[in-house]
């Protein structure tokens, strides 16, 4: 079997997750989601789509904006109506802030930098030529760019949309994944355990991260130990969902049917990554089938974790249209040393990442057993370990795996 280097399976599993086709959605009907935008977006209209008022005040013609001798008051123009009046010089209009500017309007002058007295104004400094005007398009053209490919439909881009009256925006599908659960020790419910079983987790987190970030679970299946249900189960989704993610038996035990399981299914494609030199979670299959990207990866919870933030959660989101994922994009600086056993495997250990005076620092924490969970709750951070020393100060890559930089 070979075992591939941690950045070998990272480039290779990203590649078989190529961005799934986009869908269009009514703008006015969408909600912020994780969901990514499939294709560059140009607005609708000019931006404004007026002339308009920055402020609250008068405007004024270009040859009156130094002017000496009073300025008559011609009328008024609120927020939402037209500006019918043009303006000729001497005249001044009174203008809300949103309000569209009359034609021939130079330069609104807020209401402070003026001496209103009656039906005129007199200028108490000088205006420059446009102050207090946003001419029509000054912050994008009709038919200019707004929104590159790859970013977020959230607040931000929806606002954006809105406001230069795209309609329709093309987003990339949602990720239809199926979980398939193997392990005839698991039990699922409340019920106390009889000897020898455990309360199944791997999956639960699973499931929760992947609704955190907007892929859709369609089912969740418990499976026992056994090679043909395991087969049929995965055969019977190739095609239907977009991935698989099994848990258990991804290793080289006798009842490890995983990567026998997906070896055997008919298809194009051989399996891509069977075994990774890293730590916890070196055993991870991966094949694509079809179109359906089959993850066969560890039961014990930290493997799984780790597996799961470190690989197969920047490949969803690359299906998902997230061109930005890389592996570690940070730097933290050790707050206590680190001894290892010389090992070839890369350590990916669960750490508590914090600032401290703007520097990002991280705690590997105690306890790093691939079969632990405990740790997770608390755990923010993965650390990437190449070496097997470490003294505080040291720099290390570090990813977030919730909070403050979790993607
Ligand atoms: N002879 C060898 N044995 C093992 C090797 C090896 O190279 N040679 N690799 C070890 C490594 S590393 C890991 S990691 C595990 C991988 O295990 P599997 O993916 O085959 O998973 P299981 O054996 O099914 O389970 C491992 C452990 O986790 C518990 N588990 C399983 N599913 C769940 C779940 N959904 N929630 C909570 N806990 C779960 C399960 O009861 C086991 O205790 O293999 C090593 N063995
Ligand atoms: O790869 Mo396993 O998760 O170390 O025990």
């Amino acid at each position: 079997m070979r075992i591939l280097p941690f950045d070998d399976a990272w480039m290779a599993i990203q590649s078989l997750s190529a961005p799934l086709p986009p869908e269009w959605i009514e703008v006015w009907q969408a909600t912020a989601t994780k969901r990514r935008i499939a294709q560059d977006v140009v607005s609708a209209i000019d931006l404004p789509p007026f002339d308009r008022a920055m402020m609250d005040g008068f405007a004024i013609a270009a040859s009156d904006l130094n002017a000496m001798e009073p300025l008559f008051i011609r009328g008024a123009v609120a927020a939402g109506d037209p500006a019918p009046i043009t303006l000729a010089n001497g005249d001044a209009v009174r203008v809300r802030t949103g309000a569209m500017v009359p034609s021939g309007a130079a330069a609104v002058v807020r209401q402070e930098w003026v001496d209103v007295q009656g039906e005129t104004i007199r200028l108490l400094q000088r205006v420059r030529p446009n102050e207090s005007i946003q001419r029509r398009g000054d912050d994008v053209r009709r038919g200019a760019p707004l929104i590159g490919a790859g970013l977020p439909l959230d607040g931000q881009t929806i606002a954006v949309l809105r406001a230069a009256g795209v309609t329709k925006v093309p987003i990339h599908r949602a990720c239809r994944i199926a979980i398939l659960v193997t392990g005839s020790e698991l039990r699922t419910g409340k019920q106390p355990l009889a000897t020898g079983q455990v309360y199944a987790a791997s999956d639960a987190f699973l499931a929760a991260s992947l609704s955190e970030m907007g892929a859709i679970v369609v089912d969740i299946v418990y499976l026992p130990d056994d090679f043909q249900k395991i087969r049929d189960e995965i055969e019977r989704r190739i095609g239907a969902v977009d991935c698989i993610l099994m848990t258990g038996g991804a290793s080289v035990g006798d009842t490890d049917y995983a990567q026998r399981a997906i070896a055997s299914i008919p298809g194009d494609l051989p399996i891509a990554v069977s075994r990774i030199w890293m730590r916890p979670g070196s055993p991870l299959v991966v094949r694509r089938i079809d179109t359906t990207n089959v993850f066969a990866m560890s039961g014990n919870p930290a493997a799984c974790f780790v597996q799961f933030h470190s690989l197969i959660l920047p490949a969803i989101r690359r299906m998902m249209g997230d061109y930005s994922a890389c592996p570690f994009p940070y730097r933290a600086r050790l707050m206590e040393p680190i001894r290892l056993k010389p090992l070839k495997h890369v350590r990916l250990h669960r750490a508590i990442a914090s600032w401290q005076d703007g520097i990002l620092t991280a705690k590997a924490q105690v306890q790093q057993s691939s079969g632990s969970i405990s740790g997770l709750a608390s755990t923010n951070a993965l650390i990437r370990l190449d070496e097997d020393q470490y003294v505080p100060g040291d720099t290390v890559p570090l990813s977030f795996t919730r909070g403050l930089g979790a993607p």
